[in-house]
């Protein structure tokens, strides 16, 4: 597998516009997008830093991941998102050496970029998302 870069850090929020006063007004960054991922139950808006962005998160029902998140853990970071060249490798590698995947085949996520999350438990104790964008 070819990780190449961190695609994003993922952070998940009870209020986009809210938290968004904080990364643009006092952080200066600019956000370049919104969009909705209905598969993930999110609302999402990406900030980019130099090679990289943050990703805000905020959930659009009470049963989404970021709405469990933050009822178990609070707002904060939720994932980290790792880019891959190719993303049915990774997925195989990572399988073949034994890591736990939540998505066993890719995903779209935001942006149409490939997605496949690993669980905590193999990680560390990181929720890692793989990513695939062209
Ligand atoms: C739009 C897209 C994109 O970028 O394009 C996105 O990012 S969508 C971003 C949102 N989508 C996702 O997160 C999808 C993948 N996530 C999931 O499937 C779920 O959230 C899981 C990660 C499986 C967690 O599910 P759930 O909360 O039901 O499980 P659980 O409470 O039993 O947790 C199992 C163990 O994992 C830990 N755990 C749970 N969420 C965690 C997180 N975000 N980071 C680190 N550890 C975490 C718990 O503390 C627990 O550990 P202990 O057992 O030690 O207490
Ligand atoms: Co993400």
């Amino acid at each position: 597998m070819n990780v190449t870069k961190v695609d994003h850090i993922g952070i998940a929020v009870k209020n986009l516009d809210e938290a968004l006063k904080f990364y643009e007004e006092v952080l200066g960054i600019k956000c370049e997008g919104t969009e909705v991922v209905e598969e993930q139950k999110v609302k999402v808006a990406f900030l980019p830093v130099g090679d990289t962005e943050i990703e805000l998160l905020e959930s659009t029902s009470e049963d989404g991941p970021i709405a469990k998140f933050i009822e178990k853990k609070g707002e904060g970071i939720q994932h980290i998102a790792l880019r891959v060249d190719n993303i049915e490798n990774a997925i195989e590698e990572m399988k073949e050496k034994g890591i736990k995947m939540i998505d066993e085949k890719p995903r779209y996520g935001a942006g149409n970029a490939k997605i496949a999350f690993c669980h905590p438990k193999s990680t560390s104790g990181i929720l890692l998302e793989l990513s695939e964008r062209k």
